[in-house]
């Protein structure tokens, strides 16, 4: 099983990107040490220029370039800020171009598990899946993550470094009043935590919003002919309008009383600043402090507020990264398919194989036993059928045939291979299911057939005129780039099919199972398929299931299954001299 996501993997990831983690840190420390002086240079010159105290910055600029001349020393102090903030300018772009990167990797990380997970997410629970709602889980709560990670990376070593650094100048300057300022930074973040919670809850709520619609606008678009034909476009519509107003009253309480956080914090971090700026002028009153000094305290006090404000950011931010997180692990919480160790290939150097299913007994999620008991058995080259009424259990043996479901009992095999030791992927590369309503892409009929895969236009007719398909595609201006639309709305349900019967050829499977695969043609065209078909299917197990007595007829071996259980089996001719079947009959 996936793990689910924590705290604990996100500081691994960032500090897993060594190179840039420390780039990024060295860049912005040395952002914050070109930029810690600065408040100070021109308030010494107070001091030092204007009230006539000479001291180490004018002493030093004097005898470094020789003139002590007032405006020689102040252009040259205004200079070397402008060169300081330059500096910090280019490392800070520095640091932005590697917290970019790891920001940008985590989610990338991030996407890549969800999308990992999913790829092998057992079928019981794709069913509960609701497309919209994943997507927006892939992309609002992946960026809700990484812009977390944005803020950490840039904002934290450096804030600390320059809340650190302000800090030792104050101490240096007047420590009683540094002192009292730095006592009160700790409730600063306790308050900014508390902020956080509240509208980590809002923001739970919009993400929800989105969520919900998402996942309406996806189905209604997925279904609108369904919705159409019904007529009812105005109310699957209005439930989505109904849910875009939800987003609109979630993201304006969330985005309201989020900037009302951030500016609480402004407000209280700024009423702070003003109260220690006061206390400054009383300090100058009643200490030695110099004006110059007591200007670059509050040069100081001011530059505080800027680390300050990003810390406490950073406390919200990462309140509101924990319902994003849960709502990944959500989706990281979804069972997977069982994975069974690739022991042996009975596909191997064979044209095909057997097929049996032993005492097979079978009951989806939350439901009673679908198949009881089920013993069946094509042998290898062998073409079998499964009959029975609605709802007796076919499809489901076709599909645990292939492991979209796990059998709870029994024993399922190829030439006598359980498929617990033969793997999903390799039973999936040589046992074909061809359902009723093959799936199509809204692309070309070649990226249909092919499936994106390298495969000369020859052997594509050829499987398109075994498909009797061929005419059709080039009685068509466009031939094999012919656009299908959606779900392949310009086909009919029997050009469907006979696409997919192509399809079926070109990935040249050892064993077939059509699951009314032809039931779209009408008797007459499915008898003339099946003929085109026998060169292929004679050299592979086949086991075709039907509702139509007519499409069985071609089978060397019938099992009728009746309420998951298998009522009767024989040859055509023996079930039909037990009155078993009769001709012509539909069993649907
Ligand atoms: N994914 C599922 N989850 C829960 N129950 C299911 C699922 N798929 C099928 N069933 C149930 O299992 C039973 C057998 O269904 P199955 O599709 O195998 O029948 P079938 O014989 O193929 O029917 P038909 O000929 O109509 O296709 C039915 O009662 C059906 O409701």
């Amino acid at each position: 099983m996936t793990k689910l996501y924590s705290l604990k993997r996100f500081w691994q990831q960032i500090l897993g990107q060594k190179k840039e983690f420390w780039a990024t840190t060295f860049y912005g420390m040395a952002a914050t040490l070109l930029l810690l002086p600065i408040p100070m240079l021109i308030p010494l010159l107070i001091d030092e220029v204007l009230l006539g105290h000479p001291g180490k910055l004018t002493a030093f600029l004097s005898t470094t370039f020789g003139n002590s001349e007032t405006w020689f020393l102040v252009l040259v102090t205004v200079i070397l800020v402008a060169i300081l903030r330059m500096g910090a300018f280019v490392f800070s772009n520095q640091q932005s171009f590697y917290a970019i990167k790891i920001t940008q990797r985590i989610s990338y990380l991030l996407r890549h598990r969800i999308l990992h997970h999913l790829e092998r997410v057992c079928l019981s629970e794709y069913e509960t899946l609701k497309s919209g709602g994943v997507v927006s889980k892939t992309i609002q709560d992946v960026t809700g993550v990484s812009s977390f990670a944005s803020a950490f990376v840039s904002s934290f070593f450096s804030s600390t470094l320059m809340l650190i650094g302000i800090a030792a100048v104050m101490l240096w300057m007047n420590w009683v009043l540094a002192l009292l300022i730095l006592f009160l930074n700790p409730f600063f973040l306790a308050f900014s935590k508390v902020l956080g919670k509240k509208t980590g809850e809002l923001l739970r709520r919009q993400y929800k919003a989105y969520e919900v619609y998402n996942e309406l606008l996806n189905e209604t678009l997925e279904l609108f002919i369904q919705v159409r034909a019904s007529n009812q476009e105005k109310n699957f519509f209005a439930l989505i309008l109904d849910q875009s107003k939800e987003i609109e009253n979630a993201s304006i309480d969330y985005g309201h009383k989020a900037a009302v956080a951030q500016r609480s914090s402004g407000l209280l971090t700024n009423t702070v600043i003003d109260i220690f700026r006061a206390l400054g002028v009383v300090v100058v009153a009643y200490s030695d402090l110099s004006v110059g000094m007591m200007i670059a305290f509050l040069f100081y006090l001011s530059a505080l507020n800027s680390p300050v404000q990003q810390l406490m950011g950073l406390m919200i931010s990462y309140q509101n990264t924990k319902p994003a997180i849960e709502r990944i692990n959500a989706l990281l919480k979804l069972k997977q398919e069982p994975h069974y160790p690739h022991e042996k290939n009975p596909f191997e150097n064979v044209l095909t194989t057997s097929v049996t299913l032993k005492d097979v007994s079978f009951a989806y999620q939350y439901s009673n036993e679908v198949l009881s008991h089920i013993n069946i058995e094509a042998k290898s080259g062998q073409k079998i059928a499964l009959i029975g009424p609605s709802g007796s259990g076919k499809s489901t043996i076709a599909q645990i045939l292939v492991g979209l479901y796990r059998h709870k009992g029994g024993e399922i095999c190829y030439n006598g291979v359980p498929i617990e030791q033969i793997g999903l992927p390799v039973i999936r590369e040589n046992v074909a299911l061809m359902l009723q309503e093959s799936l199509f892409f809204n692309e070309t009929i070649r990226m249909n057939l092919t499936l994106s895969k390298e495969i000369s236009d020859e052997k594509i007719h050829e499987a398109l005129r075994a498909a009797k398909l061929e005419t059709f595609v080039l009685s068509l201006e466009n031939g094999l780039e012919s656009r299908i639309g959606k779900n392949g709305i310009r086909l009919s349900g029997g050009q469907k099919q006979r696409l997919a019967i192509a399809r079926l050829i070109l990935s040249n499977p050892k064993v077939v199972i059509f699951d009314e695969a032809t039931s779209a043609l009408d008797n007459e065209t499915e008898h003339q398929l099946y003929e085109t078909l026998e060169q292929f299917l004679k050299e592979r197990t086949t086991i075709i299931i039907a509702h139509r007595t007519t499409t069985i007829k071609q089978a060397d071996y019938i099992y009728l299954i009746e309420e998951g259980r298998v009522k009767a089996e024989g040859s055509y001719e023996e079930l039909f001299s037990r009155g078993v079947i009769k001709e012509d009959m539909d069993l649907g």
